[in-house]
């Protein structure tokens, strides 16, 4: 007689992550969507497209929000989500330093929470912010030039503000002055430099057939150096949307950006 074990059970499935879209009609969202429901361990539970329908992210059990909607809904969605418990992870622009305070203020009594905010997805965006900060302090002018399609509803965009607030940050470390060519002056029509942020001339092109591109140009005595990056579909924003939905429930608080999540 022979005696054979039992084949082993199989191994218990790890649980799907559900996952929540809000703004899911929007040009962001349905790309999330479809990595979402493309992705083998997350769930789609819930897309949502207006505030009236917020309450289906909490009744669908989403365990994640990914946020893709305005400047001018965000801060209500990540209210409402941290409310019900739910993490999030935001891409809608617009966010300044008051809005940020607003949402540690926020996530304070809810320990186990995580929100992660970032002004841009794209892994080349973000060495390209890392890169044109390291290499800021070794020119004496830098100005940006924001690209993107002609639907964008705001200017200049959130990736161009936090390249700026980074480049302005490394350069007073290193004790620069201020880049000298920064001045408005002898502009004849008001908007002829660009914006200044953080003592960046930031210039913001929108213009059709475009998704979206940053250069940041840096100068010195008798050379440049130019740096871009394009995103020339919006699937370039996926993997860093996707690491950090699968990330969030691991950090509580509040992170700005997925450099952290990328080990940079
Ligand atoms: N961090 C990153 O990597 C990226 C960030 N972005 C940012 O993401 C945001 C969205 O961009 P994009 O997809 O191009 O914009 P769209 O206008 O295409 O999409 C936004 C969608 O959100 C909907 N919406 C507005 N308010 C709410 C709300 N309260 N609840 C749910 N849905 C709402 C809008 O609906 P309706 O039109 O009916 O108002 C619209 O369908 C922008 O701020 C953009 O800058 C974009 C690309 C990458
Ligand atoms: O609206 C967009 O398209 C984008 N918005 C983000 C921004 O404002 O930086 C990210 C990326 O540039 C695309």
């Amino acid at each position: 007689m022979t005696s054979s074990s039992p084949a082993p059970a199989p191994a218990p499935e790890a649980p799907l992550t559900s996952v929540a879209v809000l703004g899911a009609r929007g040009r962001m969202g349905v790309e999330v969507c479809r990595a979402v429901n493309e992705a083998d361990d997350l769930e789609l539970v819930a897309m949502v497209e207006g505030s009236e329908w917020l309450f289906n992210v909490a009744d669908g059990g989403a365990q994640v929000a990914v946020d893709f909607t305005r400047p001018e809904s965000v801060m209500e969605n990540i209210r409402f989500c941290i409310d019900q418990g739910i993490h999030c992870v935001v891409g809608t622009s617009g966010f300044d330093e008051a809005k940020i305070a607003t949402v540690r203020e926020w996530l304070a009594p809810k320990p186990d929470l995580g929100v992660l905010i970032a002004p841009n997805f794209g892994i080349g965006a973000v060495l390209l912010m890392k890169f044109a900060a390291e290499a800021s302090r070794f020119f004496s002018s830098v100005e940006l030039v924001e690209l993107h399609h002609p639907a964008k509803v705001d200017a200049p965009s959130g990736t161009a503000t936090r390249t700026a607030q980074l480049i302005g940050e490394a350069r007073r470390a290193a004790g620069m002055a201020p880049a000298p060519d920064a001045t408005q002056e002898g502009s004849s029509l008001p908007g002829a430099r660009g914006a200044v942020v953080d003592g960046v001339p930031v210039h913001a092109v929108r213009l059709a057939g475009l998704v979206a591109h940053q250069e940041v140009l840096l100068g010195t005595q008798g050379e440049t150096l130019t740096l871009r990056h394009d995103s020339y579909d919006r699937a370039s924003f996926m993997p860093g949307v996707l690491l950090a939905v699968r990330e969030i429930q691991r950090r509580p608080g509040l992170t700005i950006g997925i450099e952290s999540l990328l080990g940079l």
